[in-house]
């Protein structure tokens, strides 16, 4: 039984959107470290975000097939950074921190999360994301019920959240935690920080109901 679903918001780039991600409640921010994607930051900027968090708020580095020392360097700049790997990394680059991280998997038919979770040891969670062009922040929900009940790791349900089905999700899924970028943004890669009250404003509803 989940007390309170943990909330992750992905993508920030700006002080402002941090802060309301922070006084909305949220768990942990995302820092995504992939150039290619529009919510990209420098490791100045999320070196400077980062500054801004208080206690229990956990930075999370997302990482799509990244340079070993570029992940280093993250690393030894941001204290207490969670790492993401949401590319095609394999378990051996995703174990040789000798830490925990969270691991993205693409979830379709033929997804074992048993066998996902065997794979990445180390995996603090699975982060369950809907196959999308490119590698992720696509906006797009998965088939839920493709997901059997028998998970040995913590999952975290992504892909396509908005205020409006996280409830369902929360319900059908029953994950550890949440995670969201596209669904709490005006435009895309710009967060808004109305979509990110209201995202956490429905895990607390949601949870209120279980
Ligand atoms: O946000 C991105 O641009 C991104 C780029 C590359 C890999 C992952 C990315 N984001 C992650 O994708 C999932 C789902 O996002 P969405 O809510 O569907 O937009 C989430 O974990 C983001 O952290």
């Amino acid at each position: 039984m989940n007390a309170r679903t943990r909330i992750k918001i992905c993508g920030l780039r700006t002080p402002d959107t941090v802060d309301a991600v922070v006084q909305a409640g949220a768990d942990a921010i995302g820092f995504v470290f992939y150039a290619p994607s529009v919510r990209a930051v420098t490791l100045a900027q999320a070196v400077a975000l980062a500054e801004r968090l208080p206690p229990f708020v956990t930075p999370v580095g997302l990482f799509v097939n990244a340079a070993e020392a570029d992940i280093a360097a993250a690393l030894e700049a941001i204290p207490g950074l969670l790492l993401q790997f949401h590319g095609d990394e394999s378990p051996e680059a995703c174990e040789r921190w000798q830490r925990p991280y969270l691991r993205a998997v693409a979830v379709g038919p033929d997804t074992q999360l048993v066998d996902c979770a065997a794979r990445f040891p180390r995996a603090q969670a699975l982060l369950l994301d809907a196959p999308v062009d490119g590698y992720g922040g696509g906006g797009k929900v998965f088939d839920w019920s493709l997901l059997a009940p028998n998970a040995t790791r913590p999952v975290v349900l992504s892909g396509g959240l908005n205020a409006a089905n996280v409830g369902d999700g929360i319900r059908q899924v029953r994950p550890w935690a949440v995670d969201v970028s596209s669904g709490v943004e005006s435009s895309r890669g710009v967060k808004d920080p109305d979509l990110i009250h209201a995202f956490c404003a429905a895990v607390r509803a949601a949870d209120a109901a279980l």
